[in-house]
């Protein structure tokens, strides 16, 4: 599941008039509602997680893809292709998984780069990665806000759920879907 990927789904649809204000896709884990709203970002509800496993250094859950969590010090000089590429084989053995480093800005705010798994790089901003982050901020309690903001190479997401006792749902993902290129095919 791609969660960017997800929002840049629903802006199209919206850009191509194929539904007004909300509306609903299936992707692989399960289908997602998703709403444009009046500034034009997309929300996107991503599945309920009832497991953030926490190990100390690091916490592992899966936000429709699955996802590392480390908290780093100097982010912005951090080795993330280096050690992402690592943990990603070392932790995760042959399936892998996404690996996110994350510096807390203030309380409820965080910055986090992606390595994915797939690209095998850093990219510049993972939705499904992000609400990750927001999850295991929370669920480690170095949040008790349930709205989290995550500043990424890419920009600006935020994240946004309800904390129960067997985990989180009514998680949104929300932020800006920007048309950058446009083209016709001729067939
Ligand atoms: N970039 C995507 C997630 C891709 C996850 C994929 N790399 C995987 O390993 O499943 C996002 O914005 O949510």
């Amino acid at each position: 599941m791609c969660g960017n990927g997800g929002r840049c789904i629903v802006s199209f649809a919206h850009f191509l008039g194929i539904f007004e204000k909300q509306t609903t896709f299936n992707a692989i884990d399960g289908k997602h509602d998703a709403v444009v709203n009046d500034d034009g970002t997309i929300s996107l509800q991503m599945i309920d997680v009832n497991k953030v496993d926490d190990n100390r250094d690091y916490c592992f859950t899966n936000t429709g893809s699955p996802h590392h969590v480390q908290l780093v010090a100097d982010l912005d000089n951090y080795p993330v292709v280096e050690e992402g590429r690592k943990l990603r084989h070392e932790v995760y053995g042959d399936d892998g998984a996404n690996i996110n480093f994350v510096q807390p800005i203030s309380h409820g705010t965080y910055k986090v780069r992606t390595y994915e798994r797939g690209v095998e790089d850093e990219t510049y901003s993972c939705g499904t990665g992000v609400t990750a982050v927001a999850l295991a901020m929370h669920a480690t309690s170095h949040t008790t806000n349930t709205n989290v903001s995550l500043v990424t190479p890419g920009g600006e997401l935020s994240v946004r759920f309800v904390n129960q006792d067997n985990g989180y749902t009514d998680i949104w993902l929300s932020g800006p879907a920007q048309q950058v290129f446009k083209g016709n095919i001729n067939i």
